[in-house]
Formats: structure tokens, C-alpha cells, sequence
């Protein structure tokens, strides 16, 4: 029997086992086992290496943003997503759009220029449900999901919500986790000593037995495992699994200009959703207002990226407001030092002490050591040691104290120092 039979096998099961106290335990490790088997799916095939097929695009950029959902104009002939009209619109990059379903076969790279900053935007072809279990192109789709930074999930805002949900629960099936943070749950394997199991606070979804269970199924028989959160068995699961990725994802209500004024106010109102237009068809006078909303959507897509801009100011001159050094908050946001590595290797050796104008800081300019973390749109100038200083103590000796104010893009305001 296949991976995939086994897993519909336990998923029938579970179906038809009642949920209640008694069956607990049975459904915890039956979870555990579907977990385990779709781990062993996402397991490249011997020989192969990852994605393949034409869908290996390079990153290129600050950040990457894959557009996800189903194929526009299945079966039923009226289905409209719009990805590849949306990159079209979105980054100038031509990728075809068309009335017959899987318009798009492959990975098609955009560039938008937003905020000063380059983002990756990636067209796919739509996907199906069954595509976590490789229906259609589906494993290769969800790789490049994978290696994002965040999602835009694509939807027909005059289908019904199902669709969504079908996405998620194909996403989630391959580890991936929307919007979510990981589980407040300490776990360390252990060589021995047995399992050690603790929490912070009442649990009213695992307990003890449910937790050695799991674990037991796991064949580990020593760690230690501390609950900081009410968690549930499934973030119990994806703690030991180790292997989840959490992401932003933005829902994207595509194709507002044929429903009406009533389902557009409710579906803007959802968390992390926004409305858009891409209609083509529109005619020139009411082209501009027809593709509604996209700015919303850049700026949405933009603040989820947490992306975080930081501009080197040379001594006595002004910052290039141009060439920002760019990093991400998701990836470890960026600290003085990361700052200072990302301009030379070696640079860090010879810092003094750095000068910060901007959000992170109370004072303008504010002396600060490595450790100090930079906010978007800080501007930082490095002061070096002296040659005879490098390796031992350097003295501190503020260029100016003049006050300068760097916020909200207020960039025609000179710096002094
Ligand atoms: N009315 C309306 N039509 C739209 C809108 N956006 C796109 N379309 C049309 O919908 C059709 C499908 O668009 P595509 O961009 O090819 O859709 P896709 O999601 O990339 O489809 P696949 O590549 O097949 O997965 C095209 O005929 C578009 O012109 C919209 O906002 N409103
Ligand atoms: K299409
Ligand atoms: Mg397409």
C-alpha cells in the first residue's frame, strides 16, 4: 500500500470514530500517524532533488511573494482567479492570461519596486485539491510556496469560501502553517532520564497520557516537554515534527467588479484580506477605477514582508535614500552588527560605535553598540577606531549632539555630522 492509501485509510478512520473522552487517545495517535506519513511524502524520491521541471527560479531581491490559487475557469467554466493578471498588472512582466483553465504551467518571475526595495513576485499554476498529495502540479507549487516569504493566496470573490479553505488545508498538509505562530511548547530530546512533562498553566486539550502517547508513537521515550500555552494535540504534533513553516499569508479577493457593494464590505472586513480588481476588459475611462484597490494591496503585502530599510549616512554627508541595506524581520531582523556584516566582513572589527537616527532610538543621533536593534528607515552612520585602536579600547567622542529627525520619509531634512 502506498503513502498516500495510508494516509485515506487512517483519515476514513478517523471519520468514523466519534470524538469524545474515551476516543481521545485513539484520535491523538491516529493524528500522530497521518503526521508521520505525509513527512515521508514531502521526502524528495530518491535521485531527484527538490522542485524541478522548469520551476527553480533564483531568488533575486529583498523578499520573494507567491501567488497561490486554484486554476481560473475549471470545469464549471466560471471560475476567475486572475494570477497571472495580477502579476501582469503588478510587475509589467507579461505572463498569459487566458479563459481556459491552466493558463500557466510553470514559475513566472515579476519584479515590483515598492518603498525603495526590489520584491519577488512569482506566478504559478493554479492549484487543485488532492495537489498536497501531487495532483496536478501541485508538489512543485507548494515547494515554491515554501521558499517565500510570505503568501498571497488568490481568490474568485464571488465563489464561495470553500476555496479557501480547500487551499489551506492543502498547504497545511504539506507544513505549512498561515498566520499562525509557532506553539508555546518547550520540547528537547533527551538520551535518558525518561520524559519529563510540565506546563505552565491548566491544559485543557493534552494531558499527560495524551502526551506519552504521542511521543510514544514518535519511539521517543526521553525528552523533556514544557506547555507554556493551552495548546492542542496537532500543536503538540508540529512541535515534535520540527519541520513547520510559518507564514504570512494575505487573502486576496480578486474580481470585485461583478459582485455587489454588500460582499465586498464583508469580505474586506475578514483579517488579512483585501479586495481587488484586475478586470481588463474595462474600458479606458473606467479602466483606472475598475482595477480597484491595488495600491491597498502593494501596501498590505509590503507591511506583512516586515521588511526593515537602513540607510548608511557617510560622515559629513547626506544618506543615499535610493540604496537602502534591506533585511527582514522574519529572518532575524537586523541588529547593528548584522548591519555593519552586510556592508563589509571585516567591518565590524574596526566599529567604535555607530550613530542612529530614527525610530529605534530616543536621541538624534544616538551612540550605540553593536547589539542595538535598527527599525525600518533608520539611518546609521559608522564611526571607526583609530588604527592604533583596533583591538583595544576606543574613547567615545560625539561628533555633534545637533538634533535630526528621521521618520515618516522626512528625507529633504539634512543630517549633520
Ligand atoms: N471580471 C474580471 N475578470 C478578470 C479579473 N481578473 C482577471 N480576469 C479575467 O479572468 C481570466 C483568467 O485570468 P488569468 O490571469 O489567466 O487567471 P489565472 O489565475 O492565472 O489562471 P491559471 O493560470 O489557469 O491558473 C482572464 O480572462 C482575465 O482577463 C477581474 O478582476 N474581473
Ligand atoms: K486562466
Ligand atoms: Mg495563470
Amino acid at each position: 500500500m502506498g503513502i498516500i492509501e495510508k494516509i485515506k485509510e487512517i483519515e476514513a478512520e478517523m471519520a468514523r470514530t466519534q470524538k469524545n473522552k474515551a476516543t481521545e487517545y485513539h484520535l491523538g495517535q491516529l493524528k500522530a500517524k497521518i503526521a508521520k506519513l505525509r513527512t515521508q511524502l514531502l521526502e524528495p524520491p530518491k535521485g531527484s532533488s527538490g522542485a524541478g521541471d522548469g520551476f527553480e527560479v533564483t531568488k533575486f531581491g529583498h523578499g520573494r511573494v507567491a501567488l497561490i490559487g486554484f486554476p481560473s475557469f475549471p470545469v464549471e467554466k466560471v471560475l476567475i482567479v486572475g494570477k497571472s493578471t495580477l502579476l501582469t498588472l503588478l510587475t509589467g512582466t507579461r505572463s498569459e492570461a487566458a479563459s481556459y483553465e491552466f493558463t500557466t504551467l510553470t514559475c513566472i518571475p515579476g519584479i515590483i519596486n515598492y518603498n525603495d526595495t526590489k520584491i519577488q513576485l512569482l506566478d504559478l499554476p493554479g492549484i487543485i485539491e488532492g495537489a498536497s498529495e501531487g495532483k496536478g502540479r501541485g508538489r512543485q507549487v507548494i515547494a515554491v510556496a515554501k521558499s517565500s516569504d510570505i503568501v498571497l493566496m488568490v481568490l474568485d470573490a464571488s465563489k464561495s469560501e470553500g476555496h479557501r479553505q480547500i487551499l489551506t488545508s492543502e498547504l497545511e498538509a504539506v507544513g505549512l502553517r498561515l498566520n499562525k505562530r509557532p506553539p508555546q511548547i518547550y520540547f528537547k530530546r533527551k538520551k535518558t532520564g525518561g520524559i519529563s512533562f510540565n506546563s505552565t498553566l491548566p491544559l485543557t486539550h493534552v494531558d499527560e497520557k495524551l502526551c506519552y502517547q504521542i511521543l510514544h508513537e514518535y519511539k521517543i521515550h526521553n525528552a523533556e516537554i514544557l506547555f507554556r500555552e493551552n495548546a492542542t494535540v496537532d500543536d503538540l504534533i508540529d512541535v515534535i515534527e520540527g519541520n513547520r513553516k510559518y507564514m504570512k499569508c494575505v487573502y486576496v479577493y480578486n474580481k470585485i467588479d461583478v459582485i455587489g457593494i454588500d460582499d465586498v464590505d464583508r469580505l474586506a472586513r475578514q483579517p488579512n484580506s483585501i479586495v481587488i480588481s484586475c478586470n481588463m476588459k474595462a474600458s479606458v475611462i473606467f479602466s483606472l477605477l475598475e482595477r480597484l484597490n491595488l495600491d491597498r494591496l502593494l501596501a498590505k503585502m509590503w507591511e506583512e514582508m516586515g521588511l526593515v530599510r537602513v540607510y548608511t549616512k557617510p560622515q559629513g554627508q547626506q544618506p543615499d535614500f535610493t540604496d537602502p541595506a534591506v533585511f527582514s524581520v522574519d529572518r532575524g531582523g537586523c541588529s547593528v552588527e548584522a548591519f555593519c556584516n552586510h556592508i563589509h566582513r571585516t567591518l565590524v572589527q574596526h566599529v567604535k560605535y555607530v550613530l542612529v537616527w530614527g525610530t529605534s532610538v530616543r536621541h538624534y543621533p544616538q551612540h550605540c553598540g553593536l547589539s542595538h536593534v535598527l527599525y525600518d528607515e533608520d539611518v546609521v552612520q559608522v564611526v571607526k577606531k583609530k588604527e592604533k585602536e583596533v583591538g583595544g579600547r576606543g574613547r567615545f567622542k560625539s561628533h555633534s549632539n545637533a538634533p535630526a529627525r528621521i521618520s515618516d520619509r522626512q528625507k529633504k531634512a539634512p543630517l549633520k555630522t
